[in-house]
């Protein structure tokens, strides 16, 4: 059978609920945060000079399995929020399991690669990372959190606590992000 479109998927990502294709019955505790968000935040960290200011865009999506696609682009702003330059990039799975339990697979172009598990359910995610994977040239992380509450519909607040580069475990992310509408 040829493909609706040439060279495209005939298979189309939902970005809410109310989209086709419904989402699976296990994304139950993450169809809140299906959609694409964007706000801003700050961070630091020990061993950086000073602490920055942030933007970010995060989009959630899925194909009616029983997992997430997750992608997040980060840029620097100053204090006015005019763009300096762009920051940390990411894309991911989060596999969701019965009863909220969820395994998640990140990515970065740093060299960083994280396996984390953790439970979503009544409007938050906590996830921690079991494993993380190095390329020979990447900063040192050992480990990482990541948790997601949706304050209300439409707010998505996001913590990230890094151990790396020889620190304990600590904050290095916070922000708050809005939904933005569908395109
Ligand atoms: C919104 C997402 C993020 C932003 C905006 C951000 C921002 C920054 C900035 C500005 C720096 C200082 C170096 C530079 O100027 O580029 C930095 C360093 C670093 N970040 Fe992030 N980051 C983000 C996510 C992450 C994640 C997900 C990880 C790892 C799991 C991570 C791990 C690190 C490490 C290891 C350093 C180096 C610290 C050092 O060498 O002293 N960051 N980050």
């Amino acid at each position: 059978m040829a493909d609706p479109v040439p060279g495209q998927s005939p298979f189309r990502d939902a970005r809410s609920p109310e989209e086709e294709p419904a989402p699976h019955a296990l994304l139950g505790p993450v169809t809140g945060l299906l959609g694409t968000w964007a706000g801003g935040g700050d961070g630091g960290y020990p061993t950086l000079d000073g602490d920055f200011a942030y933007r970010q865009q995060v989009t959630f999506s899925h194909d009616g399995r029983p997992f997430l696609h997750y992608e997040a682009r980060a840029w620097l702003v100053d204090a006015d929020g005019t763009p300096l330059r762009p920051s940390a990039r990411e894309t991911g799975w989060w596999r969701l399991q019965p009863d909220g339990h969820v395994e998640a697979l990140i990515t970065q172009p740093t060299g960083v690669a994280e396996l984390l598990t953790g439970r979503a359910g009544s409007g938050s995610a906590d996830l921690v990372s079991g494993q993380v994977a190095l390329t020979p040239t990447a900063k040192h992380v050992d480990a990482s959190r990541r948790r997601y509450t949706l304050t209300d519909a439409d707010t998505l607040d996001f913590h990230h606590d890094l151990q790396a580069v020889g620190q304990p475990m600590q904050r290095h992310l916070s922000a708050r992000l809005h939904r933005t509408p569908a395109p």
